[in-house]
């Protein structure tokens, strides 16, 4: 692998006579890119996604990784789509993601062995977040990358081609000296090349590669780009990482956030400038964060001539089996892809939580982008002192669960600008039932997520709208939370009286309750001329049941954590964690909603 990054640099730097010295953008040989993918978090998505990387593959990247979940509890996943990729693209050109930090030793080492018995040749040894404990992550052997690129050096000497991540922002509030200084040791201690954290600031990357040149950090440095398809996805993405964007795309986006066609033609002129200044400055390889979605990255590469598929030479089914080899069981079995229906609007059209089938599907924190603590703060960081303003607020005195209650509430009504599962201020449409919101949460229907009905308002209104002029949008009024048993018993037999509203409802420990019908429901959908039906968010039991595990957990990893380990605050978190259910209703009468008034019901004395 490292071969093959040294030759693609040196070929772009140095092109063959043949090319003329003014070689357009779109000329191949300028650049090369590589296509990371996480493990989706459902059967069919994974299915799914070795239907898209075959097509993805073909187009031409240099090579591509799969990401890997702290702890390791998806490895056989990663693995299997690793292996995947091995088999269409061979074995140089494919690289696992591998975090250490609260790991043993037998285990790194044998995930490395079933890695390398799988012939994956290349390893981005990484340390990893996602630790239930950092107490115990103090006293554990593997605490930063550089222990797994030791690891792998003295136990598989060069079997692997080694990366590691670079951070042009910092990482975890050390600053940016010290920082360097940790990469220069990690590449010391046997890395080959850096892929960076996402980062949408050339000058910033620049400076960054020129700093790591400055300490004697020789070995090539790839930039990493995620492709901005989704408002709310991207202003998700870079509330977690807090990387740089500049603030004319922030505002060009925001001015058109419910069309999604115009939020990518502006993101990909805002990529494709960014990776002609790389370029400019003779960088030509980019890591493109796919988020495992096909058409906006493969568009980009192509465009910014990134791409050679000539250099792919894709085997068929016959010739993997020739060789022996058994092709994923997801390729065997595969369903009918379910992505025709979305394919125009790509993968989220304004939407929220995916399609359980489609490969995109997961949380934010399986994308694995980076850290989520702020890194080095800078007064530019604006969002970062949001942040620790949360944690300061949240970080209060709790003593009883009416305290917990009384964040719920201040959040919907404003005073806080995050809870752990909400990581933005309330959308305008919220505003119409925010103080009813407010009751509620006080009164233990402690909401996540919610909107109210919409019956046939025009798709350009600035509160509801959403997607192309001269459409129609609505929605079911819905709500999601979290509550005890005793309020929940409240709710079913309230509900009993509301044939419409239908109930999901789901504890820490994977037990349900689920009213009449438990079927996948359109909660938004659009009608525009000449276009079919658009439906971009659903309620889809399965997507809920695997959200759920998220949400709980987001109590302790968040929240809980915050507080000493034997602290009351600690130990009233957690067991609400254990003990409340988490809730969804749908009203199915978009016309003449009771919702909000079925839940009134539910906390009155
Ligand atoms: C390209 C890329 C891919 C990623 N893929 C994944 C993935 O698949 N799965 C996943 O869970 N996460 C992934 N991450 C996120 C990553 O695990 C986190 O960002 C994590 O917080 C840091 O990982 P690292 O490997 O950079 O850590 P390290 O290099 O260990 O650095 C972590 C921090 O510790 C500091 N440090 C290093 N050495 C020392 C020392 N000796 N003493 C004191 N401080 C030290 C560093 O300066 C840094 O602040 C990825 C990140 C990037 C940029
Ligand atoms: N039901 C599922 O199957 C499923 C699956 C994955 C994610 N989710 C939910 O999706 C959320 C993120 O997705 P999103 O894009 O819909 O979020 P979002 O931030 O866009 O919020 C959606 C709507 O809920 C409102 N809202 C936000 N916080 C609220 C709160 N605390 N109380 C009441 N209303 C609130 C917002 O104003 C907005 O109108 C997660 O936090 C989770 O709640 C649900």
């Amino acid at each position: 692998m490292l071969n093959l990054v040294q030759a693609a640099e040196s070929a772009a730097r140095n092109p063959p006579p043949s090319s003329s010295s003014s070689a357009t953008f779109a000329d191949p040989r300028r650049g090369f890119c590589s296509f990371e993918f996480f493990p989706p978090k459902t059967d069919a998505g994974v299915a799914n996604l070795m239907e898209r990387m075959e097509r993805m593959v073909a187009a031409g990247p240099l090579f591509v990784d799969v990401t890997w979940r702290s702890g390791g509890e998806t490895s056989a996943v990663s693995l299997a789509i690793a292996k995947a990729a091995r088999q269409l693209l061979g074995p140089d050109r494919v690289m696992l993601h591998m975090t250490c930090a609260g790991a043993s030793k037998a285990t790194l080492v044998s995930h490395l062995a079933t890695a390398a018995a799988a012939g994956v040749q290349c390893i981005l040894a990484l340390r990893g977040d996602d630790l239930d404990d950092f107490e115990e992550q103090n006293n554990a052997p593997f605490k930063y990358a550089i222990d797994l690129v030791r690891l792998i050096r003295s136990e598989f000497t060069n079997k692997f081609t080694v990366a590691v991540a670079g951070y042009p922002e910092g990482h975890g509030g050390i600053g940016y000296a010290v920082n360097l200084k940790h990469l220069k040791e990690k590449v010391d201690a046997g890395a080959d090349f850096i892929i960076t954290q996402m980062v949408y600031n050339a000058e910033v990357f620049l400076q960054f590669l020129q700093d790591c040149r400055g300490i004697g950090i020789t070995c090539p440095i790839i930039p990493g780009i995620m492709p901005i398809t989704n408002y709310q996805q991207f202003i998700r993405i870079i509330s977690l990482t807090k990387v740089m964007v500049p603030d004319d795309l922030l505002d060009a986006l925001r001015a058109v956030k419910h069309d999604d066609a115009a939020v990518r033609d502006i993101g990909s002129s805002f990529v494709l400038q960014l990776i002609q200044q790389f370029q400019n400055a003779g960088v030509f390889g980019v890591h493109f964060y796919t988020m495992n979605l096909e058409e906006p990255v493969v568009g980009l590469a192509e465009t910014a001539g990134l791409l050679d598929p000539a250099s792919v030479k894709i085997r068929s089914s016959e010739q993997q089996e020739l060789a022996g080899e058994v092709r994923p069981i997801y390729w065997q079995h595969r369903p009918t892809s379910y992505m025709v229906r979305t394919s125009d609007w790509s993968e989220f059209p304004n939407g929220r939580w995916g399609d359980h089938q489609s490969p995109a599907f997961g949380d934010l924190s399986d994308f694995h982008l980076a850290a989520v603590h702020p890194p080095t703060v800078s007064p530019r960081h604006a969002i970062i002192q949001k942040e620790l303003d949360t944690d300061i607020t949240i970080c209060r005195r709790l003593k009883t669960e009416q305290d917990v209650f009384e964040v719920f509430a201040k959040y919907v009504q404003g005073d806080i600008p995050m809870i752990p599962w909400c990581s933005n201020p309330l959308d305008s449409e919220t505003s119409s039932i925010s103080q009813r919101l407010a009751n509620l949460n006080r009164h233990g229907i402690l909401t996540i997520n919610s909107q109210p009905a919409v019956n046939g308002v025009p798709s350009t209104d600035s509160v509801f709208g959403w997607g192309p002029a001269d459409g129609l949008v609505y929605q079911k009024a819905y709500v999601e939370f979290f509550c005890d048993s005793q309020r929940l018993d409240k709710l079913e037999r309230v509900l009993s009286a509301h044939r419409h509203l239908t109930l999901h409802a789901i504890r820490a420990d994977g037990t349900e309750r689920v009213g009449a019908t438990n079927h996948t429901t359109a909660l938004t959908w659009g009608v525009f001329p000449n276009r079919e039906i658009v439906q971009p968010t659903i309620m889809d039991p399965v997507s809920f049941r695997v959200w759920s595990t998220e949400a709980f957990t987001l109590w302790q990893r968040h929240w809980a954590r915050l507080y000493p380990a034997s602290s009351t605050e600690r130990a009233l978190l957690s067991t609400i964690a254990h003990s409340y259910w988490l809730v969804t209703v749908v009203d199915n009468n978009f016309v003449a909603s009771t919702l909000f008034d079925a839940l009134d019901q539910v906390v009155m004395a």
